[in-house]
């Protein structure tokens, strides 16, 4: 669906700014230290997860001063909805598991089922160690049992974008995080 530029002013007016750009900077900062003290070492394989994921791999990378690979994997449970469904796969990574320590970079830990059900599918394909990074954590009592390894900052229980979050497939490039209320 396409939206206007002014419905997109409209909802960025309504939108109240949960952490400035210099405060997401700040979490990449932390994360990429985290990140390089844990598995800096270990020639990671980073996966990111399209296209939420696609601002934060990007940050985090720039900040990698360690060898390490990029490869990518698009699975989506929301689909330009304020409301998640069931997770459809669109593309696997093409790069073998086995053997490997993965880093799946996703933008938002939500409720957590696209999140663990790629970490089942990094698992079966054998990587040998499987570790996750998301830029923000909603805070709420919805999640689907597991734990992330490194996150950037946490959000209310309300609908979150820019950083790569969309609006309804639009302003994924904002920088910042913005909040507005309907959906989670
Ligand atoms: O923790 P969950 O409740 O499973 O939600 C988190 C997932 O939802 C979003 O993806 P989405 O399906 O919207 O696709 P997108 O990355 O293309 O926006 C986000 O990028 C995460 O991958
Ligand atoms: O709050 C959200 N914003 C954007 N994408 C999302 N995917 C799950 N929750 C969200």
């Amino acid at each position: 669906m396409h939206l206007s530029r002014e419905a997109l002013e409209a909802t960025l007016g309504g939108a109240e700014l949960i952490h400035d750009a210099a405060a997401v900077e700040a979490a990449y900062d932390r994360m990429a230290a985290e990140i390089r003290e844990r598995i800096g070492a270990s020639d990671p394989l980073v996966l990111c997860v399209m296209m939420g994921g696609l601002v934060p791999t990007a940050k985090l990378i720039a900040r990698f001063d360690f060898p390490y690979r990029l490869d990518y994997l698009h699975a989506t449970r929301y689909r330009g909805a304020t409301r998640g469904g069931e997770l459809h796969w669109l593309a696997e990574p093409t790069t073998p598991l086995a053997g490997e320590t993965v880093l799946v970079v996703d933008d938002i830990f939500d409720e957590g089922l696209t999140l663990r059900a790629i970490v089942e599918h990094c698992r079966t394909a054998g990587a040998a160690q499987v570790l996750t990074a998301v830029l923000v954590n909603k805070r709420h009592e919805r999640k689907h049992g597991m734990r992330v390894d490194f996150v950037g900052l946490d959000v209310p229980d309300r609908y979150v974008f820019g950083e790569g979050m969309d609006y309804q497939g639009y302003l994924r490039g904002l920088g910042g995080i913005r909040a507005i209320d309907g959906g989670h």
